[in-house]
């Protein structure tokens, strides 16, 4: 049986610990609260992040890194980005040195702007063989529920992103391989922002074609940071670019979408935080993306407005007035 460690125990955490069950792993998932752990080992269920899914018998939780990480052969790393850095820092000595690390995380780090795979490998000073990443149409609740879905499982190392898939293949989600790691992160952190846009969009009462609009120019700027970095443009027309893009800027599910339709309807920034725990990456990967985008020389304008009205130097309906009054160009370019 492969043993997979999860840090930690949030929405997606615990859902893809339905998923690693269901195909056959020995799970034990790390959480910071101790009623987590006795909801999970106690009841079966993650009542804060999850409720009313029942795990499967092979999930455990535990609060001790060690004990989660010990004779692991996968670690599934699914924090906030922004809070990877110094808790993986922590958990570092305690993960085996043959372990597989893979990412489920979809952000960029303020600061010094690095993807989630440069932050492990940085932290941990692991090669690109052990490092790899889970992005795709992956709403938490939806996975949870068994809905049938797909996904990208990508390491530079073909090899390893095989055996992943094979770990990951359930009755209800199927991964799909990929090498491009790249190309499947910045996918994964563009789509909050622009389902950030979108939520505001509907939040303000537009329809279904400044949504699209919204939706397709988003597209063609996450494919072009991608690319200018050496991304695959294929990977930003799959499942990990436009694929995570339509789920989360159409589902009332998502929190980036709902995020945004909370400013789009007025709230503010600080008064949205007050409302959730939950994480909702965009918020803060607008800033990063868009100095990603300034160092590689990209035109980043949905980055760029998002992070204003985050921010509160711009209300939602000047970004959408902004949008449609920019100097015209062409389509393709
Ligand atoms: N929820 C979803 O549908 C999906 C989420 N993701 C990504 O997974 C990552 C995690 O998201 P969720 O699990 O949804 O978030 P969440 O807000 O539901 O859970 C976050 C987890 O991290 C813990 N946490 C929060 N701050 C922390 C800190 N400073 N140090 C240590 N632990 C901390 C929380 O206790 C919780 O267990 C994000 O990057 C998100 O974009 C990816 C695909 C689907
Ligand atoms: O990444 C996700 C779906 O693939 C989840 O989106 P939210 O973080 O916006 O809820």
């Amino acid at each position: 049986m492969t043993k997979i460690a999860v840090f930690s125990a949030g929405s997606w955490g615990t859902a893809f610990s339905v998923v690693l069950g269901d195909a056959g792993n020995d799970v034990v998932l790390w959480a910071r609260r101790d009623e987590v752990v006795e909801a999970i080992n106690g009841k079966r269920e993650n009542t804060g992040y999850l409720p009313g899914i029942e795990l499967p018998p092979s999930v455990s939780a535990t609060t001790d890194p060690e004990q989660a990480a010990a004779d692991a052969d996968i670690v599934v790393l699914t924090v906030p980005s922004q809070s990877l850095r110094e808790n993986l820092t922590a958990w570092a000595p305690a993960i085996p040195a043959k372990a597989t690390m893979v990412s489920l995380m979809k952000g960029v780090e303020l600061g010094s702007i690095k993807r989630m795979s440069e932050v492990i490998a940085e932290v941990t000073g692991a090669g690109p063989e052990r490092i790899a990443v889970v992005s795709g149409p992956n709403l938490a609740k939806e996975i949870a529920r068994r809905e049938p879905a797909a996904s990208v499982v990508a390491c530079a190392d073909e090899d390893v992103a095989k055996q992943l898939q094979r770990a990951f293949h359930t009755a209800a989600f199927r991964p799909y391989t990929s090498v491009d790691v790249l190309g499947c992160e910045i996918g994964g952190a563009y789509k909050n922002v622009v389902g950030l846009a979108v939520g505001m969009a509907v939040g303000l009462g537009f329809g279904d074609n400044t949504t699209a609009s919204l939706i397709t120019r988003g597209l063609a700027e996450t494919a072009r940071l991608a690319m200018a970095q050496g991304a695959n443009p294929l990977t930003l027309m799959g499942l990990a670019g436009l694929g995570d893009l339509v789920a989360t800027c159409s589902s009332p599910l998502s929190r980036n979408r709902t995020f945004g339709e909370k400013l789009g309807q007025g709230m503010t920034t600080e008064e949205i935080y007050a409302s959730t725990s939950q994480v909702a990456e965009g918020a803060k990967s607008c800033k990063s993306l868009l100095g990603l985008a300034q160092r590689v020389g990209v035109d980043a304008p949905i980055a760029e407005h998002v992070d204003a009205v985050v921010d509160g130097r711009m209300t939602a309906l000047e970004m959408m007035d902004s949008f449609i009054s920019r100097d015209t160009k062409a389509e393709m370019g």
